[in-house]
């Protein structure tokens, strides 16, 4: 579904160079894709050579971060509603372990395959390094179609595909935690921790074997709008900078602009809530954001495309063709490995609440209260009574922050600190903000890479 959301008034859409940045071309040579594009893994590929080509790191480590360490391939057999027999074909790739747990969603697709599921799980990797989440990167896909199957297949599917994972040690809150994506959502992650736990029934942290889990399930508050209100904290910040802003010949802030989201699930629904289908990508607009699957906007469609930014929520939905095209027509991309972060960065939260075996604010909530109404207490007394407060005032004023609070808190310290650094990186070594989220990312794992050496 396309959906084009409007703020308020159109602002003009005039084209420009973008200030400085180099074009990269890419080239079909050599990509086998027909019309020239590479592969999603081809494209996060070019986009981790491009940024390797300009950092300080040496050859073998470069090597070793590109590579993708493990990918686990099974086929397990259905017993259909209707009493045929389906085989399903379903994947996990762990890309690096240079941090434990690796983290990364599940999705359920009909097109999964093995190459981009590795895409994915190097995505996972690059972006927990851009946004500083002491994780390593993975993906698991689920060769379905999710609408042509019951609750129960469903459900059938996704416990075999779990004990899959635990047989296989492919899944543990210290070895590879999955979450949503594409597909799935809450109720595929309480299957997942339900079978692992009756699988491992010892394992006192057994909830945090995965995470996007309902709340009565040990999820975390604020979970389900994350990817979108990380988005939305990047792109607000990005609009609000005058100086970038004025590059477009756009006015700073959110009002007024004008937006088209792509895809309406977990990530597009958070992001807005005015709803007008429409189904095109190249509509005017000053902001694009596909948040449905990779390679949407290609060497085909890219050219036509009018929004000024395209905001990445979705994981690799610009191929490194288009990107060149965009950005000869002086449109500016923020990347998915910053941009849609927001979801693994309260992943990382619901883990830690898990292993915490506590949610956030319980020990404080009150402490913090009472130590503010004793400060109120004292400035009323010490200015009598000329003005007393309000009771709502009063109440604001001493309560004491809870889960939801701690959660949007730390996600929004996360990207407005995680953006200023992308921003600054690709100022200082003028690139884009794909090649310095890239390059970020790469100088992190690097530093962990040569301080573990090599093992044995
Ligand atoms: N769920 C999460 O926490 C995160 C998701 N992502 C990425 O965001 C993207 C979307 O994921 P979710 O929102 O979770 O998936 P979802 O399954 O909740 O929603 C995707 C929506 O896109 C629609 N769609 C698919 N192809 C389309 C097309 N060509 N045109 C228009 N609509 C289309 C689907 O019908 C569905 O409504 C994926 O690339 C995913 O990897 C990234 C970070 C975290
Ligand atoms: O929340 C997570 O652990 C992973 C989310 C995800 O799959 C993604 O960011 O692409």
């Amino acid at each position: 579904m396309l959906l084009r959301y409007r703020v308020g008034a159109v602002v003009s859409l005039a084209k420009h160079q973008n200030g400085g940045a180099k074009t990269v071309l890419w080239t079909s040579k050599n990509f086998r894709t027909q019309s020239g594009d590479a592969t999603f893994l081809q494209a996060v590929d070019f986009y981790f050579d491009k940024a390797a080509a300009i950092a300080s790191v040496s050859p073998d480590i470069l090597a070793q971060i590109k590579a993708c360490n493990n990918i686990l391939r099974v086929q397990f057999p259905l017993k259909c509603s209707n009493g045929t027999v389906e085989l399903i074909e379903a994947y996990r790739a762990q890309h690096s372990h240079h941090r434990l747990p690796v983290k990364g969603g599940v999705r359920m697709a009909p097109n999964v395959n093995g190459e981009e599921i590795m895409a994915l799980a190097a995505l996972m990797t690059f972006k927990c390094a851009v946004v500083d989440v002491p994780f390593g990167g993975a993906k698991g896909g689920i060769k379905i179609d999710p609408t042509k199957y019951s609750l129960n297949e469903k459900e059938a599917i996704m416990r075999r595909y779990t004990s899959e994972l635990v047989k296989k040690k492919f899944i543990g809150p210290a070895i590879d935690v999955p979450a949503p994506d594409y597909g799935t959502g809450p109720q595929e992650m309480a299957w997942i921790k339900d079978t692992y736990e009756h699988m491992k029934s010892t394992d006192i942290n057994g909830a945090a074997c995965v995470t996007g889990k309902p709340l009565e399930e040990g999820g975390i508050h604020g979970r389900h709008e994350a990817t979108g209100l990380g988005v939305f904290f990047c792109l607000r910040e990005f609009l609000n900078d005058q100086d970038l802003v004025k590059k477009l010949h756009m006015s700073p802030g959110v009002k007024g602009k004008t937006f088209i989201i792509q895809g309406f699930g977990n990530v597009g629904r958070n992001l807005v809530d005015i709803r007008d289908p429409a189904k095109i990508l190249e509509l005017p607009c000053d902001v694009l954001i596909p948040a449905a699957l990779e390679s949407q906007v290609h060497s085909e469609n890219a050219s036509r495309i009018k929004a000024q930014i395209i905001a990445e929520a979705a994981n690799g939905p610009v191929t490194p063709s288009a990107e060149a095209i965009l950005e000869k027509n002086g449109a500016v991309i923020l990347p998915d490995l910053l941009l849609n972060a927001g979801g693994v960065t309260v992943s990382y939260f619901e883990w830690l609440k898990n292993l915490n075996h506590i949610h956030f604010g319980r020990m404080s909530r009150r402490m913090e209260e009472s130590g503010k109404k004793v400060l109120l207490e004292a400035l009323e007394q010490e200015f009598e009574s000329k003005n007393k407060l309000s009771d709502d005032l009063r109440k604001e004023l001493v309560k004491g922050n809870t889960e939801i609070d701690f959660v949007w808190s730390g996600l929004e310290e996360t990207m407005l600190v995680s953006w200023a650094n992308v921003r600054s990186t690709a100022e200082r070594k003028d690139c884009n903000y794909r090649t310095a989220a890239y390059l970020i990312a790469i100088e992190r794992i690097a530093t962990c890479y040569r301080v573990n050496g090599i093992f044995p």
